[in-house]
This record gives structure tokens, C-alpha cells and sequence, in this order.
């Protein structure tokens, strides 16, 4: 029995969700550039928790009822208040949040289908509610309820700033939203999987995997992709940095893939996306900077930016702080998290794997006063 570190290469599930097959993208059989230019978040949330596309009127009911249940409990904004908002980090009040929402939806364990549908509708619909009230009562504002008429993307954009966005952020959003919403069985969507295989409940397995999503290696890279960007400052900084970084093995952030080797066919779209937006913010040299950079890690480390990369400078762009962006991941995922949620209830079975021992062996227990 020998090991196979990080799981690389192996197949743990079946799952008719997305795939990635020779860096190409699917969600259900969807290209994603087919998605990220012709659907809505809202149209691509029911097709991962139906495995179809909704028609005019499913995909109405959907939005009234995100639209209905976008509103959070009162004691998830006190319990904010009570957080040490200088240094607490977005990711982790979120990850507490979800928590508490569980605590507060009475279906929570209630196990059929029909309770776990609409246990996903409120958890979608409330976490991105949750992210935006986080982040204005760290600013010492009121939150801004929800405007039942806007879509999901429009709403959360009004909800963190308080005025409606204009039509370019929403669409520009929205396509993030799309871009993020999942992706086959990347480190945070296995957690979830692993924790509902127990039985557990919805609110479980997306509180962990918020956990697992806010680590560096994964979801947290987009936030230190903008700090990279900060840090360099100028466009005539970039070459000495990164060669500095490359000379002492350090890793670049949102560049690198397990499963891709050619490139991320998500990080094309929020390339354009960053070129487009940081010309209207008076921006331009944030995504001149992240094209050197790139080029600098291509050329030398042959390793294709990933979903992270652009979508640090599209974000920044957008006026997000910067450690939103993996709350922002969250809200997104959150669709694909609980599509394999229910694709594992579906089908369940325990998922516990073998651990290769190679500690010592034949030890024989001495009492401590002799140790
Ligand atoms: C949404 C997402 O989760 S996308 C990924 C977001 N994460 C990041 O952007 C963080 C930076 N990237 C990385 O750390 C990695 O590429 C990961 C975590 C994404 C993939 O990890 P793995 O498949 O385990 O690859 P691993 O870390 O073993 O890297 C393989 C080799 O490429 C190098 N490498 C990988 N990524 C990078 C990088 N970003 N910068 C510099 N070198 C890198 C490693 O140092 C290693 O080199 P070595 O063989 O000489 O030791
Ligand atoms: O698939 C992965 O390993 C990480 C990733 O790109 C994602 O979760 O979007």
C-alpha cells in the first residue's frame, strides 16, 4: 500500500457536474465560454443543481425565490459586531456565519431531497447577503437590505456599497460568477463531499468547505495576487521582483494548476475583462503589470495563470476590498459546492481512504517517570 501525495491523479468520484477534459471546461456538457458568454450566474446556478438548463419560467421561480430568502438573521450582524473587525479576516466570519445560518434554518437536518433543495435556494441566496453585511459593518455602516428586483450579481454589488452598479460592473460580475462557480473535484468542493458522505448536513459541508477554500493554495490566492500586485507598486518594478521570487523558489501566486497543463480556460475571459475595466477605473497599469508578470512566469516557469490571477485586478477594479475576493470565490462556489452536495446524497457511500503508515513500529509503552 503506498501513497499518492495531494491525491494527484486519482479518481474519487463519479459526477455528472463539470468536468475537465485536455484543459477544456465544462459545467453539465457546457463549454464555458458558451456559458460565461450567453448565460446568467442565476441560469448557471440551476443547471449545476439540476443538470439542466432552466426554461423562462424555472429560471423566474429561481430568481424570486434567491430574491426571497436573500434576507440574514439579525444575530448574524451582531455577531459580527461582537468579531475583533481590525484583525478577523472576511473568510473566517464567513465561515462562522455559514455555520450559524445552519443553526438557524430549522430544515437543517432534515435529510430528503425537497428539504435539501431548498436548503440550498436559502444558502445561496443568503450568503452573498452575509458578505456584503460583514463588510459594511467592518466599515461601521448599516447594511443595505436586498432589492428583490435586481439579479443575484446586481444585488450583492449594491448590497457591499450601497448604490445600484452600473451595467458594465453587474455584467463583469456576473461573469465572474459564472467563471467560479465550480469546477470538477478541486480541493474545497472533495471537503464538502467528504463531510456530507458522513450524512452530514448542507451547512456542514459548505462550512468546511469555506475552510478549505480559504487557504492560499486555493480559493485565498486571488487576495494575494492583489497584494503581489500592491507590493510591486510599478510597472518597471515587475521584472526585479518576480526574478527575485523565482531565484528564491518562491511560489507566484495564481499561477499553476494541478489539473491544467496548457492554461486555465477561465483565465482568458478575466484577462479581457481586467484589460477592459482597468482602462475605465484610470487603472491601466494594474493590468499592464499582471501581462509582465505573466509573461515573466510563462517564459520562465512555463506555468499558465489560473482563474485567480486576472480576477485579483478585475476585482480591485470593480472597487472590492481586497479581502473580499475569497468571500466573493465563496459566494460563487457555494452553487457548485452544494450541486455535489446533492450529487452525493444522491449516490452515497462513506468516503474514507487509507492512510500508507510509516511512523515507527514494535514500540513498547514506558512510564513517565522513566521517560
Ligand atoms: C482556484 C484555485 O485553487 S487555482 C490555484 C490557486 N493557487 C495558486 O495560485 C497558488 C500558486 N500555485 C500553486 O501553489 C500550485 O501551482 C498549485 C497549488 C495550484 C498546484 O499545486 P501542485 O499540483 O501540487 O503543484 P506543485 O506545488 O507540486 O508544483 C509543481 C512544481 O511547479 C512549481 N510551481 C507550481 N506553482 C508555482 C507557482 N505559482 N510559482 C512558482 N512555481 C510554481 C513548484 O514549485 C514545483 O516545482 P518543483 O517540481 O521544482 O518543486
Ligand atoms: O480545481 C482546482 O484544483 C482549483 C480550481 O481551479 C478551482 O477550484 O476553481
Amino acid at each position: 500500500m503506498s501513497a499518492t501525495k495531494g491525491l494527484e491523479g486519482i479518481v474519487a468520484a463519479e459526477s455528472k457536474i463539470s468536468s475537465i477534459i485536455d484543459d477544456t471546461l465544462t459545467y453539465v456538457g457546457y463549454g464555458i465560454d458558451d456559458l460565461t458568454n450567453n448565460a446568467t450566474f442565476e441560469e448557471v446556478v440551476f443547471l449545476l443543481w439540476n443538470t439542466r438548463l432552466p426554461n423562462a419560467e424555472e429560471l423566474a421561480n429561481l430568481k424570486q425565490e434567491l430574491a426571497n430568502n436573500m434576507d440574514i438573521p439579525a444575530a448574524i450582524t451582531d455577531l459580527f459586531k461582537s468579531m475583533p473587525l481590525n484583525t478577523v479576516h472576511p473568510m473566517a466570519a464567513l465561515r462562522t456565519a455559514v455555520s450559524m445560518l445552519g443553526a438557524f434554518d430549522e430544515e437543517a437536518d432534515v435529510m430528503d431531497a425537497e428539504a435539501n433543495y431548498r436548503k440550498a435556494i436559502r444558502l445561496q441566496a443568503k450568503i452573498g447577503t452575509v458578505v456584503t453585511t460583514f463588510a459594511r459593518v467592518r466599515q461601521g455602516k448599516e447594511p443595505v437590505a436586498p432589492k428583490p428586483e435586481l439579479g443575484y450579481a446586481a444585488n450583492f454589488l449594491y448590497m457591499l456599497k450601497g448604490e445600484e452598479p452600473a451595467a458594465i460592473e453587474i455584467e463583469a460580475f456576473d461573469k465572474a460568477l459564472i467563471l467560479h462557480a465550480d469546477h470538477e473535484l478541486n480541493a474545497s468542493t472533495f471537503t464538502a463531499r467528504v463531510c456530507v458522505a458522513t450524512l452530514s448536513d448542507v451547512y456542514s459541508g459548505v462550512t468546511s468547505a469555506i475552510g478549505a477554500l480559504k487557504g492560499p493554495l486555493h480559493g485565498g490566492a486571488n487576495e494575494q495576487v492583489m497584494k503581489m500586485l500592491t507590493e510591486i507598486g510599478s510597472i518597471d518594478k515587475v521584472e526585479s521582483w518576480v526574478q527575485n521570487k523565482l531565484d528564491n523558489k518562491e511560489k507566484i501566486m495564481g499561477f499553476g494548476h494541478r489539473v491544467y497543463r496548457g492554461g486555465d480556460p477561465r483565465a482568458p475571459h478575466l484577462r479581457v475583462m481586467s484589460e477592459k475595466l482597468t482602462k475605465l477605473t484610470g487603472k491601466p497599469e494594474l493590468y499592464d503589470m499582471s501581462v509582465k508578470i505573466h509573461d515573466m512566469i510563462v517564459e520562465q516557469k512555463k506555468l499558465p495563470a489560473n482563474v485567480d490571477f486576472f480576477s485579483a485586478s478585475v476585482y480591485d477594479s470593480l472597487g472590492i476590498e481586497h479581502d473580499l475576493f475569497t468571500p466573493i470565490f465563496a459566494v460563487s462556489r457555494t452553487s457548485g459546492w452544494v450541486a455535489h452536495i446533492l450529487e452525493q446524497y444522491a449516490n452515497n457511500r462513506l468516503i474514507r481512504p487509507r492512510a500508507e503508515y510509516v511512523g515507527p513500529d514494535m514500540q513498547k509503552y514506558v512510564p513517565i517517570n522513566e521517560r
